[in-house]
């Protein structure tokens, strides 16, 4: 059974098909780049991953059931989403950063904290942070921990690396491929030809919401 089973999925909004007919099958531990031109439905498609919106045709099962009858909350968890555009909230990067351990009414964990920002190679003093004080690169890279401060089965990327510099583009790639390594599916919607085949094992091409290829790399 596949992770994630796309099945005849559709998503239309005014007349227009964003996603038309798409079949795909996403295996556990798959590291699949998605490219393709602008406005060619690939935020459409990790939308849908997650159930932010719902197909108007077809079918998304995860582990064999149907994906719209997750509970959305929970299915977050377990299926992560990075945007392109990060969205904090709050004051402060610490009230991003605990978000994750309070929806699980946990306990926050400040060595879990410290290990993200030392993967990051950033330092703890950006925890007191205030939002509306944090670079674009910074809201970037404090979103991706956010979404991994407890590791999700899946975690969706879309243009995470946008507005960093090379080398703190390196070092999230390098956090990415770590996850990958550690099991996590990854599915990574980039711009950059580098990137979609750095780490891939399988690059899914879209154009106007269809498939144009699908091809396995390693
Ligand atoms: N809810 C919506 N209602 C109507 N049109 C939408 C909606 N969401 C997206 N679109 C349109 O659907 C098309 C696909 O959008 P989408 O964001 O999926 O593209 P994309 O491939 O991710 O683009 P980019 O690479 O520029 O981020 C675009 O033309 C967009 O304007």
């Amino acid at each position: 059974m596949s992770l994630l089973e796309f099945s005849h999925v559709s998503f239309t909004r005014e007349n227009r098909a964003l996603v038309n007919d798409l079949s795909l099958s996403i295996e556990a531990g798959d590291f699949l780049s998605i490219v393709g031109p602008s406005g060619s439905g690939k935020s459409t498609l990790l939308r849908l991953c997650c159930h932010l919106i719902s197909p108007t045709e077809g079918t998304i099962r995860f582990h064999g059931q149907d994906l719209m009858r997750f509970n959305p909350m929970e299915l977050r968890k377990q299926i992560s989403y990075c945007f392109q555009m990060p969205y904090l909230f709050g004051d402060t990067v610490r009230n991003n950063l605990e978000y994750p351990f309070s929806l699980r009414n946990k306990p926050v964990d400040p060595d879990r904290l410290e290990e993200l920002f030392a993967a990051f190679q950033m330092s703890t003093s950006n925890l007191e942070k205030e939002i509306q004080h944090l670079s674009g690169g910074e809201k970037q890279r404090i979103a991706l921990m956010r979404s991994i401060v407890f590791q999700p089965e899946i975690l969706l990327l879309d243009e995470v690396t946008s507005a960093l510099d090379v080398a703190n583009t390196q070092i999230v790639e390098k956090v990415i491929e770590a996850l990958n390594q550690a099991g996590i599916t990854i599915l990574w919607i980039t711009h950059n030809p580098e990137q979609s085949r750095k780490y891939a094992n399988k690059i899914l091409t879209i154009d106007t919401g269809e498939i144009r290829s699908l091809e396995a790399i390693r």
